[in-house]
């Protein structure tokens, strides 16, 4: 069901300056900051040859990752995410298996605008999952 890993998550406490520590200090390439007021998040995406990082920022009250930013003020890795082919196929089955999809359930529009989910962590090793169907 997982396909390739579409990108890692970082939330970040200052998203200028992580966008130029990636810039300057790793010479990666860096996109511009994105405004996703529908996630309550601004993300930065790092190409990089074989994935993405995103970075993400707090946008608005009642960000999601408000909660992660004041356990780990430093920051950290948030997610990951996988490329699924069909995500409500993929949703029906993790359901079944006892997995919590988080939110309605019903995809959103990502930040690649394809619809996305995400799973609890708690149902996969302390790890927030995140799908991307391509
Ligand atoms: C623009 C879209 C973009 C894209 O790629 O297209 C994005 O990726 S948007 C990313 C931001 N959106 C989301 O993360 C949506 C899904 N996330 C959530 O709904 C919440 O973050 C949630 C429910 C995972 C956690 O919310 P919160 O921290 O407020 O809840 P709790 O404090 O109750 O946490 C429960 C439990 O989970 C642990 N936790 C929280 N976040 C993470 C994490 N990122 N990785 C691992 N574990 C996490 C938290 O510590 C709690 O554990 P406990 O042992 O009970 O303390
Ligand atoms: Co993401």
């Amino acid at each position: 069901m997982i396909g390739r890993l579409n990108h890692v998550a970082i939330a970040v406490p200052d998203l200028t300056a992580a966008a130029a520590l990636y810039r300057d200090t790793l010479g990666a390439d860096v996109g511009p900051e994105q405004d996703e007021p529908d996630h309550g998040v601004t993300v930065v995406f790092i190409t990089l040859p074989n994935t993405k990082i995103e970075l993400l920022h707090p946008l608005g009250e009642g960000s999601p990752i408000a909660g992660f930013l004041e356990k780990n003020p430093s920051g950290g890795i948030h997610h990951i995410c996988y490329e699924v082919e069909d995500i409500r196929a993929a949703a029906a089955r993790l359901t079944a298996s006892g997995a919590r999809v988080l939110g309605t359930g019903e995809p959103k529009i990502g930040a690649h605008g394809k619809p996305v989910l995400f799973l609890h962590p708690k149902d996969f090793t302390g790890t927030l999952i995140e799908l991307e169907e391509v």
